[in-house]
């Protein structure tokens, strides 16, 4: 009896001690479960990291190797008697990259390194590139901010014209492949306007048509190669060249060894903090700015964070993209659907093992669910009904896998990783391709809400929380809830910088702004007041906020009364939901009308950060509007002009988003 009275004892003790210790963990994890995270994720980061095999021991390549390895992989080995193509591509986000890569890939794989040696290369080597002897370039280029060339393809679009009089381009054909999308004002304008200045400066056409690829529309994408492919195959437009291939040593001349530390692009860890090499910034504070009661409320976060020995030197306007994990919660949804533990050894792209839960944690995107997928669900299904409706969704005629395909489209957008796992249940699927059909996990990108001038090692975001309910479930945003609660304040996140050139305070601190920003649009006009108090600008500083209630969602309101009240900026406000007839910004604006148009003549600088959907188009409505009525006889077409003229002259720039 005593014997039983002890084991029950002790069995309660040991229930309560992991029940307890587990609630803990959840609440607050301990210094060596944050250790652990924070190794995970250097782990996460040394996985990434190329390495090459040298006698059974893994090598970590050099800058120079990796830039190397990628611009050859490709090419032909012996270099000589071969036909040579360049595919360039400018990212801001690394999808170009991989699009380049696929179209390398394709080209070598029709024709054969030995007839034909393709070299990738990072638009920002441009300058590399002897172009004389060059006949073929296809360009793989993304649109970015409100229309704009990705930051590392700038130098090669300003000086082409330079180059063509200098007669390097006269040999060159070329073929352009557009990514963008739709849901932006100005769809692919990057890759339009490089192939208009293609065209324009050599008076040739392009080899084939532009390609014009909204998000990631992979049909598209394969077309195009196709395309050119058929063209190479008819058209006799490369000759055979005898000599080494050039590049290599001009690539050794430019980061040779004297420039151990030369620039090799955002792609490349060594070139600072990327994607590839964050930086794990410590958490220094979490403070809710918005009434957060009810499920209806907005849930915004301002979010300080330590940039100490981070090398991170950020301006205002710039932004800062954080890697995310997905919620745990969501991941074991995912492993009951997939009916797994999680333990499953699998190879990561490196080939390296990974359990799939870590996988499925750290490195993929769960939520938006690549068409691929649900082919791929088509080839492990067996139920009559899942393959009737797998064949409805997939159905050639209505565009098979492409954007085209609107049924499809209205199905995905609706639906999460889970949701076709658990819908399509007859599918037995192979693990490893699984997890093949899922897109990589990437970061999310907010604008800063500080200013580097008032303590340089600290930048805050503003973060405006996702949840929702969808299909009965709840659902969550990644990286806005893993900023709210998945990590803890002395937790480090992995971050870098994103710079943005488009969206600059003017360098003269007494020219005047306008700054209309929204809800979360509020941040980067944060950084922009505190930056210009700090530098003692003298120019006026007006700001339109916009949000439902003003003792809800108004952000940052003690801060924005106390620049007023210091006499520093001019607060125009629109709280949609405090009256019976909704008020926006631009409706404010309007009233604004002739302060506006004064400002303007006065030479004023205008910013508009925020939705790019709707409030952007309305803001640059009234825009339109106010200029009519204060410029006698000024028609639409003309109020477009003088937009678009304030446009060319940064006086007019656009941060905006759509989700
Ligand atoms: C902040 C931001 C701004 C964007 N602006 C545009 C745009 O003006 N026009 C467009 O067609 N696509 C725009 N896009 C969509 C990108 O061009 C598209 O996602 C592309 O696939 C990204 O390729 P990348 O990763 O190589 O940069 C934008 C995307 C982001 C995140």
């Amino acid at each position: 009896m005593a014997l039983l009275v002890v084991l029950l004892v002790f069995l309660v003790t040991a229930i309560y001690v992991v029940f307890f210790c587990n609630l803990c963990d959840t609440k607050k994890p301990d210094k060596l479960k944050e250790k652990r995270f924070e190794n995970f994720l250097l782990k996460k980061v040394d996985l990434s990291v190329r390495t090459t095999e040298t006698q059974g021991k893994k090598k970590t390549l050099s800058p120079l190797e990796r830039l190397k390895q990628e611009v050859f992989q490709h090419a032909s080995p012996s270099c000589t008697g071969t036909k040579r193509v360049i595919v360039a591509y400018g990212t801001e986000y690394g999808f170009s990259r991989e699009v380049a890569k696929k179209i390398a890939e394709r080209l070598s794989q029709h024709f054969g390194t030995d007839s034909i040696s393709v070299r990738l290369l990072n638009l920002l080597h441009w300058e590399i590139v002897d172009w004389k002897r060059e006949e073929l370039t296809l360009v793989a280029c993304s649109t970015t901010g409100d229309g704009v060339l990705p930051n590392e393809a700038k130098d090669f679009y300003d000086g082409l014209k330079e180059k063509f009089e200098e007669g390097e381009l006269q040999n060159l054909n070329f073929a352009v492949l557009a990514l963008g999308d739709r849901g932006y004002p100005h769809f692919c304008r990057a890759g339009k306007l490089i192939e208009e200045t293609l065209k324009n400066i050599t008076g040739k056409e392009s080899i084939v048509a532009r390609g014009e690829v909204d998000q990631e529309d992979w049909p598209v994408i394969e077309d195009w190669i196709d395309n050119v492919i058929g063209c190479l195959d008819n058209k006799d437009l490369l000759t055979v060249t005898t000599s080494a291939d050039y590049l290599e040593e001009a690539l050794d001349m430019k980061f040779g060894t004297n420039d151990v530390n030369g620039y090799v692009g955002s792609t490349f860890p060594d070139a600072g903090h990327s994607k590839e090499n964050p930086f794990l910034a410590k958490v220094l504070e979490r403070r809710l700015l918005t009434k957060y009661e009810l499920s209806d409320d907005k849930e915004v976060l301002h979010i300080e964070l330590d940039l100490s020995n981070s090398g991170i030197q950020y301006t205002p306007g710039d932004a800062l993209a954080v890697l995310p994990t997905n919620c745990p919660k969501q991941v074991e949804r995912l492993l009951v659907a997939l009916g797994a533990t999680g333990e499953e050894e699998l190879s990561s792209s490196d080939n390296s093992p990974i359990s799939l839960k870590n996988i499925l944690t750290y490195n993929l995107d769960i939520k938006n669910v690549k068409p691929e997928l649900l082919m791929f669900l088509r080839q492990c299904a067996y139920s009559d009904n899942d393959l009737k409706v797998l064949d409805e969704l997939l159905d050639v005629e209505k565009g098979g896998l492409s954007k085209k395909n609107e049924v499809l489209r209205g199905y995905l957008a609706s639906r999460e990783v889970y949701d076709v796992l658990a819908e399509f249940s007859s599918a037995s699927v192979d693990l490893q391709k699984f997890v093949q059909h899922l897109r990589p996990l990437s970061p999310r990108y907010y604008s800063i809400s500080s200013s580097s001038l008032v303590d340089s090692n600290r930048v805050s975001i503003t973060v405006a929380v996702v949840r929702y309910e969808l299909l009965g479930l709840d659902r969550v945003g990644v990286a806005t809830t893993y900023l709210a609660d998945r990590v803890d304040i002395g937790n480090r996140i992995p971050v870098f910088l994103s710079k943005n050139d488009n969206f600059r305070l003017p360098s003269n601190g007494s020219t005047p702004i306008i700054m209309i920003g929204p809800g979360t649009g509020i941040a980067p006009f944060r950084a922009f007041l505190l930056e210009r108090e700090r530098m003692g600008s003298t120019g006026r500083n007006v700001l339109f906020f916009g949000c439902r209630h003003k003792d809800g969602d108004f952000l940052y309101a003690n801060e924005l009364q106390a620049f007023v009240d210091r006499g520093f900026l001019d607060l125009f406000v629109a709280f949609s939901r405090d009256q019976p007839k909704k008020i926006y910004v631009q409706d404010v604006m309007l009233e604004q009308s002739a302060f506006l148009w004064s400002l303007l003549e006065q030479g004023a600088h205008v910013y508009v950060c925020g939705d790019g959907t709707r409030m952007a188009n309305d803001v640059h409505e009234a825009w339109l509007r106010i200029i009519s009525s204060h410029r006698p006889g000024c028609s639409r077409e003309d109020a477009l002009e003088f937009m678009e003229a304030l446009e060319r002259n940064s006086r007019y720039q656009r941060d905006v988003w759509i989700t």
